[in-house]
């Protein structure tokens, strides 16, 4: 059955990853399916067809035969316990699915509060004082990751889907030097980056912002 996940049409960030379609897309290069991407304009992902599909107007959704979801998380759920490759076949599953969780419910909120505060709120009285506790909050919650994390190469034995997420949300730190306070974590997402699967989705990604 033909996948189809939708995607920006043009990324704002040109393609270097950080749209979330390439969480899907890493998910699928890992377990070795193939996928189409129907791209969207910024119109047409609040247009009825799309809303229809995902209430909220956003990317990416997930359709193969009479499947179809949206919210990142669930679709590489989806992925995970569909195709072999993403999560363990013993008692170790459950707890790397609590990982995918604590990716988006525990780490991700801060981090995505600091990209509100720089992006969308920098311009307000208020930001210098709020962007610094809005860090404190992320070194928080990196502290409890990198002390859990230590010297492993994944958070639970073997790579699988909540190492994907969480990479792919300590990725939105790139901009800000916050990650490189936890040498660890630094080098849990590179291993994260170096993975040929990531490669493969981050280069499909870029060609189509960048033709
Ligand atoms: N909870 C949903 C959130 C999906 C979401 O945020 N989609 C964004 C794109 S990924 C978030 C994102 C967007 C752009 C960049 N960037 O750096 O360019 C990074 C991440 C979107 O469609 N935004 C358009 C809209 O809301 O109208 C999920 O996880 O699937």
């Amino acid at each position: 059955m033909t996948i189809t996940i939708t995607a920006f049409e043009k990324s704002p960030d040109g393609g270097k990853g950080l749209a979330r379609d390439t969480r899907v897309r890493w998910a699928l290069e890992e377990v070795g399916q193939p996928y189409q991407v129907r791209y969207l304009s910024f119109q047409a992902m609040k247009e009825p067809a799309h809303l229809a599909l995902q209430p909220f107007g956003q990317i990416p959704t997930y359709e193969e035969g009479d499947i179809a979801l949206f919210e990142t998380g669930a679709i590489v759920l989806h992925i995970a316990q569909t195709y072999a490759g993403l999560l363990p076949n013993d008692n170790t599953r459950a707890r790397s699915i609590s990982w995918m969780f604590a990716a988006v419910n525990t780490i991700e909120p801060p981090i995505l509060e600091l990209v509100t505060a720089k992006i969308f709120e920098g311009d307000k009285p208020w930001a210098n004082e709020r962007i610094p506790l809005v860090a404190e909050r992320i070194r928080n919650r990196l502290t409890q990751l990198s002390n859990y994390l230590g010297d492993n190469e994944w958070l639970q034995g073997a790579f699988s889907a909540g190492d994907l997420m969480m990479v792919s949300v300590l990725l939105r730190l790139r901009p800000s030097a916050i990650l490189n306070e936890f040498p660890n974590l630094a080098a849990y997402v590179a291993r994260g980056e170096a993975r040929p699967a990531y490669q493969r989705a981050f280069a499909a990604q870029y060609a189509a912002n960048n033709p």
